[in-house]
């Protein structure tokens, strides 16, 4: 890959020492950046509500306060931006804390402008390549491009495959249970498809992403004047979908309002708009997804029991990808043949310790997971072969069993980065976890932290 060219980005240094703050101000300006720099934490909190930053470099030990308690409050901020922490204490503990609290990478006092230079331009291109991985995603999704694979090997997969067959024919809701990224977004627009639907419309809302206010007039529609803001009569999604499919991607965030609306609909087809007591009638099959136990959202009181029975009459449980291995290579080819196209690098081929790796790793993001790794091996690999660090993916040495074997050079003690240990530690322990949250637990961080880091190191 070229190195990327960072003619402009922008930095918020946070340090109480003026003379730090100019010194690396002056570096980093060098580099083509824009640099602000603040003595606390809390100008830098206010910095970061005014304006946008790829990079804070902030210091540990700010005066009496430590950096390490603002890096959460600025990644709520701005989620995007690459923390990097410097200190004079340079200790492993410290480090590992201000990772465990969200930051990129680590640069101990004294540095030269040159080491600065480089964390700087690494969480740069960090920053690039997620980018690139998050488009490409978002243009398949789109295109519908990659999700196209139904072969199987697997006697599991088989089995939801031939059970799909006969759910698409039967014309009542369904419930899609599985991990994220096994395919449930995927496997509804196959129903639909394959059902007696397909010439209608496939209406998809994603429940997380609805304001919980506005949820149940999303779903049902309003009248004008219903509420502040609702100038006009609207018609909701239920509408939309008439004569065909409406799909609800996380069905457990819809709020207790919103269920009872739909669990009405279900039972008799009927619904109101929001501010209108006028019964309306629409012919839609419902799909709904979920990748959680809704059971125990019912005993906390957060989810209908009675709207878990009525979604619960069919359901389809996508295998994890961990337990359809025999799948790994063609659906590897598969991706990769796709991906060659896309990035116009029909040169390239999976090193076989590339395969031995991806036969040897957990797989916890599911198709997903494989999916990116592919499309990262492909942007990533200088050519002719993608190797197991192209793919973000722990080497598996001949011989060794899956999982238990890593890079040899790496070591505690030895010569070896705090990341590179730090991202084969969080490799390992994902694919020895079932889930992504028991692989949080096991690391002590929360699972949006270990989201994030698996994105920053590509095992996402
Ligand atoms: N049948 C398929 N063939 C090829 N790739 C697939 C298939 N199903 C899913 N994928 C890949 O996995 C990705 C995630 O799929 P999808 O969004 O359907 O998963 P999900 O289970 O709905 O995840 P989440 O619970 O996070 O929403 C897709 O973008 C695609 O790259």
């Amino acid at each position: 890959m070229e190195t990327p060219q960072h003619a402009s980005f922008s930095a918020l240094v946070v340090d109480d020492d003026p003379g730090v703050r100019q010194s690396l101000r002056l570096c980093l300006e060098a580099d083509g950046g824009r640099v602000l720099g603040v003595g606390a934490s809390l100008a830098a909190l206010e910095a970061l509500e005014r304006g946008r930053f790829d990079v804070i470099l902030l210091d540990l030990w700010l005066g009496s306060e430590s950096g390490l308690d603002a890096i959460p409050d600025m990644l709520r901020r701005q989620p995007g931006a690459a923390i990097i922490v410097i200190t004079a204490f340079a200790t492993f503990d410290s480090a590992v804390d201000a990772m465990k609290r969200g930051a990129k990478d680590y640069l101990p006092k004294p540095f030269t402008p040159e080491q600065v230079r480089l964390a700087v331009r690494r969480a740069l291109e960090g920053q690039q390549l997620e980018r690139q991985l998050r488009d490409a995603e978002v243009r398949l999704r789109e295109a519908g491009a990659d999700d196209d694979f139904f072969e199987t090997e697997s006697p599991t997969f088989w089995n939801v495959m031939k059970q799909a067959a006969r759910v698409a024919a039967a014309d009542v809701p369904v419930l899609l249970r599985g991990e994220s990224g096994t395919g449930k977004n995927v496997m509804a627009r196959w129903l639909w498809q394959h059902g007696p639907r397909a010439s209608g419309p496939f209406v998809s809302v994603n429940c997380p992403s609805l304001s919980r206010e506005l949820m149940t007039s999303t779903l049902f529609g309003h009248k004008r004047g219903a509420f502040t803001g609702a100038t006009n009569d609207a018609a909701g999604k239920v509408q939309e979908a008439e004569g065909g499919v409406l799909f609800l991607d996380e069905v457990g965030d819809l709020t207790l309002e919103a269920q009872a609306g739909l669990l009405r609909f279900l039972n008799d087809r009927t619904y109101e708009r929001v501010g209108e007591a006028k019964e309306r009638h629409a012919d839609v099959r419902l799909v709904a997804a979920t990748n959680r136990g809704l059971e125990d959202d019912v005993k906390a009181g957060r989810f209908r029991e009675d709207l878990l029975f009525r979604l619960n009459v069919l359901s389809l449980v996508m295998t994890p990808l961990r337990e359809r291995r025999e799948d790994l290579s063609a659906l590897s080819a598969h991706y990769l043949a796709r991906a060659k196209v896309r990035q116009n690098r029909s040169d390239l081929l999976l090193s076989s310790g590339a395969e031995r790796a991806i036969r040897g790793y957990g797989w916890p993001g599911n198709l997903r997971e494989l999916r990116n790794a592919i499309e990262r091996g492909v942007i990533l690999s200088p050519g002719p072969s993608i190797e197991p660090e192209d793919l973000g993916v722990p080497a598996i040495t001949e011989g060794a069993s899956a999982g238990t074997t890593s890079p040899a050079e790496i070591t505690i003690g030895g010569d070896v980065s705090l990341d590179a240990l730090e991202r084969e530690h969080i490799a390992r322990v994902i694919a020895r976890s079932t889930t992504l949250e028991a692989a949080a637990k096991l690391l002590g961080i929360d699972s949006t932290t270990l989201q994030r880091k698996r994105k920053r190191y590509g095992l996402a």
